[in-house]
């Protein structure tokens, strides 16, 4: 039997032991008769960072010296239980996946590996359940899933960056000013809802605009094209980052609102509480269910 083969059918074999909710595949391992006992299989994208690492890895007439071997299966280890993660978190946005085991098979250039994950000890679904306690837990869906679309679709094929200041609207409208009339001024609740996937083309268009969204934490949006007049000064956040990620960090400080910004450069979400950053997504393409 070819490796594989086995690889397969041993990730099989582990996920129908655990009674795992989904086999989660990074790679062309292919599951093509292979027995799942029902088990989905979803084939997710590999995350941007491997592939740099396998360009400079082959860069170097394709033979690594052997005391770099091991540090590149440490960096390549933890690089694939972080893509599976962010992979799990996505799905569990996306409604697909609420709890249980994910078995993730990752292959990179040179070794595959079999993970056993936990969607209930996932960091990054725990984080969003921390947000929960402050905003409706469909409100922070319906944000995570306007900001994938985002991401992954831009505008016209144009990238695009935006933000969402979510909960605590009252102080947060204290603390910030129209750069243009608000877009929302005046309508109905109706229309202003991001619970409502009708007004999602619409918040796509004014996410173009300068400025953030302010909604609060049932999800009806005050303001578009706001801008926050806070103070930047000993925000600690990635360096590189300039005036949008600043100023989130800055207001998820200043009130117990949470922030969740789009970069335009890099297409990252990252989400701010308490001046913190508890999320940073950097590969978003859902995953694509095989079987
Ligand atoms: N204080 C602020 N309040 C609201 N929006 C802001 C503020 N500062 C910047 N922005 C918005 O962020 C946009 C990008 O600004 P900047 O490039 O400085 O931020 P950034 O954090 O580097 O974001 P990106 O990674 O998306 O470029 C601005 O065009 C503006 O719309």
């Amino acid at each position: 039997m070819d490796r594989a083969r086995i690889i397969a059918e041993t990730a099989a074999r582990i996920s129908k032991e655990l009674d795992a909710a989904a086999i989660m595949v990074s790679g062309e391992l292919s599951f093509e008769g292979i027995e799942t006992g029902g088990i989905p299989v979803y084939y997710i994208s590999m995350r941007p960072k491997s592939i740099i690492d396998h360009l400079v890895s082959t860069g170097k007439d394709g033979k690594a010296p052997l005391k770099e071997l091991g540090d590149q299966i440490n960096r390549e280890a933890s690089g694939n239980s972080e893509n599976l993660q962010q992979a799990a978190a996505i799905e569990y946005v996306l409604g697909n996946q609420e709890s249980g085991i994910i078995v993730g098979v990752v292959e990179t250039r040179g070794s595959s590996s079999i993970i056993v994950h936990s969607l209930d000890e996932n960091p990054l679904i725990k984080a969003m359940k921390e947000c929960q306690e402050r905003i409706k837990s469909e409100v922070m869906s319906a944000i995570m899933k306007i900001s994938f679309d985002i991401i992954l679709t831009g505008r016209e094929g144009k990238k695009m960056g935006a933000a969402f200041i979510i909960g605590d609207s009252e102080e947060v409208l204290k603390r910030s000013h129209q750069l243009i009339l608000n877009p929302y001024a005046g309508h109905d609740e109706t229309y202003r809802s991001v619970l409502d996937k009708r007004n999602w083309e619409s918040i796509k268009e004014f996410a173009q605009l300068d400025g953030v969204f302010v909604v609060d934490e049932n999800g009806i949006i005050h303001a578009a094209g706001r801008y926050l007049d806070v103070d930047g000064k000993n925000v600690d956040i990635e360096k590189g980052l300039g005036g949008r990620h600043v100023s989130a960090a800055a207001i998820s400080r200043d009130t117990v609102a949470i922030a969740v910004t789009i970069s335009e450069s890099g297409g990252v979400l990252r989400v701010y509480k308490d001046a913190k950053e508890i999320i940073c997504m950097e590969c978003l393409k859902p995953a694509v269910r095989y079987i």
